[in-house]
């Protein structure tokens, strides 16, 4: 097959990894990022991007979410994670099927493309038909099953073969923009076993693990009471925990969890929106990251958030460690920069491939337009014009795998108004089935 080439000229490039005081051009060859100098020729390339008064980014990388929760924005307001989950969420969550998760990914997907998103980090139901929506809106993504057993024998086999069987059809799909994750929901709703078992099938098919760890008060409590232990100190205990486990949230720590932590180089995603939303509590983020632990961003779902824009994330994660810690210079923007893209990298096992401008990493790529209110004064300091100014709706044109899924704010992979007025009549249908 021919070679496909999109050259971006005249970038100005704020990258966490690289220092770029000029414009730059940059060659997208197939799927990489293979030339980036200052003038790079228009001959013979396919596409070519004028990036004049654009910044270009790495797609930025949300590290925990539940996409097709989108389906169920604004449905559980105001209320403790206990209540939101047992009472309202899960409820209707037992009436989801394949299709509903698809539309509701598909959903998803158009709010991550158009917010500059280029990979996220999932873990739900029908994962499958999570996949489909992924393949075909270009985008990349890590998907995991959320597996709770309860202490059910049958339920936890089941679960488990769930989750290999999403391994074994999807692992590597859409052009390798699918990776799949084993995805135990947490302590208290997975027993020992199941993470015993998760762990041993881990090791053996070189699988990594998503997982919602110390997130509230409550589930400190629950797990001391039942283990004799702290959520961290027990998943450590049974050797559940290693350079591959990603955790959510991450919110109560004590000292001696953050050692474990650091100890076995678990990844955190962070969630600041969703802890503050169901006042689940304020993660010691700026002491993570003292600690050289890597930090990783989330917005979660969108029941509990309300929305999937990673530049808003960064910024409310960026000031609650401002003003909890009454420090002003901790997360500075440049520190939620690469929260946003290179530590999601690391975060998914996947900093070889992408969360950086580099030659040979996947071409991932945003371009934020400046020529807006919220932009003005163009800041010599561009990550701060980023992190405290703009938002989502600043991104203009996003990049997956090397193919162009938003231009001029038009997706080009999905049609918005079909998938709006699905999402619509899916929330209906479910809303009566209550
Ligand atoms: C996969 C399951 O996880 C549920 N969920 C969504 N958000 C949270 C959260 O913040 N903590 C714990 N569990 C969560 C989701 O509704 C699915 O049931
Ligand atoms: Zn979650």
């Amino acid at each position: 097959m021919a070679d496909n080439t999109i050259l971006i000229k005249n970038a100005v490039i704020l990258d966490p990894n690289t220092d770029y005081d000029e414009k730059k051009d940059l060659l997208i060859n197939n799927d990489l990022i293979s030339e980036i100098s200052d003038n790079i020729s228009d001959e013979n390339v396919d596409k070519v991007i004028d990036a004049t008064g654009k910044i270009l980014l790495p797609g930025f990388i949300n590290t925990h979410t539940h996409l097709s929760m989108t389906l169920f924005r604004g449905l559980a307001d105001d209320l403790a994670l206990d209540e939101w989950l047992n009472d309202n969420i899960w409820p209707m969550e037992a009436n989801l099927n394949g299709n509903y998760c698809y539309i509701g990914a598909l959903l998803g997907a158009v709010e991550l493309i158009k917010s500059g998103t280029t990979t996220f980090s999932d873990m739900y139901f029908y994962m499958e038909d999570v996949a489909k929506a992924v393949e075909e809106s270009g985008i990349r993504a890590v998907l995991s099953y959320g597996m709770i057993d309860f202490g059910d024998e049958e339920k936890r086999k089941a679960e488990i073969e769930k989750n290999m069987a999403l391994f074994k059809n999807c692992h590597d799909a859409a052009d390798g923009r699918i990776k799949v994750f084993f995805g135990p929901h947490s302590p208290y709703t997975a027993s020992e076993e199941l993470l015993r078992e998760v762990r041993k099938l881990a090791d053996e098919n070189d699988m990594k693990i998503h997982i919602h760890v110390s997130e509230t008060q409550k589930e400190i409590n629950d797990v001391s009471s039942e283990k004799g232990l702290r959520p961290f100190e027990y998943l450590d205990s049974i050797g559940f925990l290693g350079p591959d486990v990603l955790c959510a949230h991450c919110v109560w720590l004590n000292d001696n969890e953050i050692d474990i932590i650091k100890k076995n180089d678990v990844k955190i995603s962070h969630n600041p929106c969703s802890n503050m939303k169901l006042a689940s509590g304020i993660a010691p983020v700026s002491k993570l990251l003292e600690n050289d632990i890597c930090v990783s961003i989330g917005t979660d779902g969108a029941s509990s958030n309300n929305n999937l824009d990673l530049i808003e994330e960064l910024k409310t994660a960026s000031l609650l460690q401002k003003v909890s810690t009454l420090d002003p210079k901790v997360l500075t923007s440049d520190e939620a920069i690469a929260i946003g893209t290179i530590n999601g990298a690391k975060a998914l096992g996947l900093e070889d491939e992408i969360g950086s401008i580099e030659v040979g990493k996947k071409a991932d790529l945003i371009l934020i337009d400046t020529n807006n209110a919220n932009m003005i004064p163009d800041s010599s300091n561009l990550s701060s014009n980023i992190i405290y100014s703009a938002n989502g709706s600043n991104v203009d044109t996003t990049i997956c795998n090397g193919q162009i899924l938003m231009e001029n704010k038009k997706l080009t992979t999905l049609d918005e108004q079909e998938i709006y007025d699905k999402a619509r009549k899916a929330i209906e249908e479910l809303k009566a089935l209550l």
